[in-house]
């Protein structure tokens, strides 16, 4: 297991290198080239560069969170080709710049909702949270400037603005999308891309969709055992993997996440780590990463990540906003510096008690 933070560039992010570096134990950063749009060639130059950048400051540039895929693409029309063709020459660019690792993620419209992105609990500390109740009654054209309008001025990741431009003729083009359909398409995509990533041992980790069931009545078909597996069979080489997400997967209490992180062994490429509260079916609060403060176990997970031999990138995911520090909601230093810290404690006693 190799910890890292996630960190939007110097553009965009409160949080700096220097900082992140001295996290204990902290060694790499998980990046995006954060102002390109889904469907963009990355040039090799910006990538150098981006890597250049967080090599001079004592750290490793751990993987790409995410290269976004183009709605096209997710919708299955002709177009696509052109935009697949486009991914594959980023991938390319990517691999002969040493990078293999590309998170993305496959949900339609939106990336992770959330109802409320300060949401303050007992201890004055705020954290995102999600509401079905309140997400039923939010009309989805107008879920962009919800969202904008709570983030503090912040570019929230998966929400970029130029998204909003499109929406509501990407609703209508998703009507003919269910989730058979979805899935289709993304084994498409992952079949046209495998040749590329297997020559340049790219491995690519589809992020779990956030939260785990449909929302808008848009499809959702990366969210439980048994899909997550379908699509690993559907197309059965190492490259085609994960980005295991405990607070995605997490807000179904259904999710046995501990025995799906063991079930998915050699096919999990990247750790997202965060704990999160069930209030109610269909409700739930984020949370500090310790166990005692969310519904989930971080010791039974970080357990079965030792046991299943994680030797990949882990991060401390959403942190709560807290000390008054002002970033982008969930991704303050503080809270993740300390999340980081913790699941450095717990695998250090994993490990010690594992080898006695
Ligand atoms: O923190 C997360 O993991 C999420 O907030 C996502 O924005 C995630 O980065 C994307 O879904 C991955 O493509
Ligand atoms: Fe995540």
């Amino acid at each position: 297991m190799k910890m890292t933070l996630r960190w939007f560039g110097s553009l965009h992010d409160t949080v700096t290198l220097e900082q992140i570096r001295q996290i204990p134990g902290c060694v790499g950063v998980i990046t995006t080239l954060y102002g390109s749009k889904p469907g963009e060639v990355w040039s090799r130059e910006a990538i150098r560069a981006m890597k250049e950048e967080v090599e001079a400051a004592g750290l490793e540039l751990s993987g790409i969170e995410s290269v976004n895929i183009h709605d096209d693409i997710k919708i299955g029309i002709s177009t696509r080709e052109q935009y697949i063709a486009n991914y594959i020459e980023t991938l390319e660019n990517l691999g002969k710049e040493g990078i293999d690792l590309v998170c993305y993620n496959f949900m339609p419209v939106f990336d992770w909702t959330r109802s409320e992105l300060a949401k303050e609990r007992p201890d004055g500390s705020t954290v995102l949270s999600y509401d079905q109740e309140l997400v039923d009654k939010i009309d989805p054209d107008k879920m962009f400037e919800e969202m904008e309008a709570n983030s503090g001025g912040f570019i929230l990741p998966g929400w970029e603005p130029d998204r909003l431009a499109r929406i509501k003729e990407l609703f209508q083009m998703y009507k003919e999308v269910d989730e058979e359909k979805l899935f289709q398409n993304l084994v498409y995509f992952l079949k046209a891309i495998m040749p590329t990533c297997e020559k340049y041992g790219m491995k690519m980790a589809i992020h779990m969709d956030d939260p785990a069931w449909p929302v808008f009545e848009l499809p959702r078909i990366v969210n439980n055992k048994e899909n997550i597996q379908r699509l690993l069979d559907a197309v059965p080489i190492m490259n085609n993997g994960l980005t295991l997400c405990t607070g995605s997967l997490g807000s179904n209490p259904q999710n046995d996440i501990p025995d799906m992180i063991r079930s998915f062994k050699g096919r999990i490429h990247f750790g997202h780590v965060r704990n999160l509260i069930h209030l109610a079916p269909g409700k739930f609060d984020e949370a500090a990463h310790l166990s005692s403060d969310g519904s989930l176990d971080m010791y039974e997970i970080m357990k079965a990540f030792y046991d299943i031999g994680m030797t990949g990138p882990i991060r401390p995911d959403h942190g709560r906003m807290i000390w008054g520090e002002k970033a982008i909601p969930g991704y303050g230093l503080n809270d993740r510096a300390l999340g980081a810290t913790y699941l450095n404690g717990l695998w250090e006693a994993i490990e010690k008690t594992s080898k006695k």
